[in-house]
């Protein structure tokens, strides 16, 4: 209801009229706005030519944009509604530099498509790869500028064939996305009795672990390399009795009915992706830096704390601590780490020198601002 007194209804005649001026005015500053746009985009354009052959998109730079606009929105504009038209102006000003092709593991319609859309904005070329191994191959041969990998989901925990990854690349992580995973059932059969089999992602398939066992007992589960393969592949002539779990873009994009929605088990489902490439990202001022780390006779009692005391002794958060069997070696393990900081920051910098003393290995994926 609303609490304002009641008004007699406008006549068609008088509501034109009332509105007329308005219009004008909105006319007047597109036209301002366009000005100022074309403005900006003369900057970066001039910024672009400084840059010579450097890396022309800047993470750090991006995020410092993207905040100080937050921080200087009075509104009525909510403030995820100014990110994102902020994002795609960088995004178009960015390409006036020069375009940057994205990859991500596809097929078209994969929650990594769009957590890279959203982080590189409508500008990017995104190209879509069979697996998340070709994402970085493509880039490390120069193929593609960046590659968007999932790196772990708040229900399912790492993505271990990114964090096997991360061990041998070149690339270093120069940027950080997260995006809320909310999951369609999506088929050719109009009702879910009519589904015999379900195919997914084996990470879709344990994140819809509970909904699975209560609606769809009897049914099959397939695991496949990604949520819109499985779409693609249960858009398939014969496959009428074949469901898929994924996003709804899959469903558009291979015109299967929505069955149910929301079917994750946790509704804060969420994954989290780097951006990785060649370059480092500077400092933000808000940032974070992921590490991979082997302490010497990691089974010896006192082994791991030793490793990370310079951590708690100069003041610094850890956010993840993640363990992977090394190849090969029985029992050995390789750490991944993430902490508050840049590696640039003075303390970081001198745990780090501190930590590479003693540790077996360590290497630095890189330092890129919080999402
Ligand atoms: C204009 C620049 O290049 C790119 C575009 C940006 C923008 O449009 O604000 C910011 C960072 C870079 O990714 C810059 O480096 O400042």
């Amino acid at each position: 209801m609303s609490d304002q007194p009641d008004r007699p209804p406008l006549t068609p005649e008088a509501l034109a009229q009332a509105i007329a001026p308005h219009r004008e005015r909105i006319d007047q500053i597109d036209a301002q706005l366009l000005e100022l746009l074309n403005q900006r985009a003369n900057q970066a354009r001039a910024i672009g030519t400084l840059k010579g052959e450097a890396a022309v998109y800047r993470p750090e730079r991006e995020a410092q944009v993207l905040a100080r606009i937050a921080a200087l929105n009075a509104g009525p504009l909510h403030g995820n509604a100014v990110q994102r038209i902020f994002r795609e102006v960088m995004s178009e000003c960015l390409a006036l530099e020069r375009p940057l092709t994205v990859t991500y593991l596809g097929p078209r319609g994969t929650f990594t498509e769009q957590a890279a859309a959203r982080h590189f904005g409508s500008a990017a070329l995104l190209q879509p790869c069979a697996t998340i191994d070709e994402t970085l191959r493509e880039v490390e041969a120069r193929q593609a500028d960046y590659a968007v990998v999932p790196i772990e989901n708040s229900s399912e925990g790492a993505v271990n064939r990114t964090l096997d990854l991360l061990t041998s690349t070149e690339l270093r992580a120069c940027g950080e996305a997260t995006l809320r995973i909310h999951h369609l059932l999506m088929s050719q059969a109009q009702e879910l009795p009519e589904v015999i089999q379900v195919y997914a992602h084996p990470q879709a398939l344990a994140q819809c672990r509970d909904f699975l066992s209560r609606c769809l007992p009897q049914a099959e589960q397939v695991a496949v390399s990604s949520n819109a393969e499985a779409a693609r592949l249960a858009a398939q002539p014969q496959q009428t009795h074949t469901a898929a779990i994924g996003p709804g873009q899959a469903a558009a994009l291979y015109g299967l009915n929505v069955l149910d929605q929301n079917v994750e088990d946790d509704p804060n489902n969420t994954t989290r992706f780097l951006v990785l490439g060649h370059q480092a990202a500077g400092p933000s001022g808000a940032d974070r830096t992921t590490l991979i780390v082997a302490a010497p006779q990691a089974d010896h009692a006192g082994a791991m704390h030793r490793l990370l005391e310079p951590f708690s002794r100069l003041g610094i958060s850890m956010t993840k601590l993640e363990s992977r069997p090394v190849r090969g070696g029985l029992w050995q393990y390789v750490f991944f780490i993430d902490i508050e900081g840049h590696a640039d920051d003075p303390s970081v910098a001198q745990a780090l020198l501190e930590m590479r003393q003693r540790a077996n290995f360590l290497k630095v994926v890189g330092s890129y601002p919080r999402a």
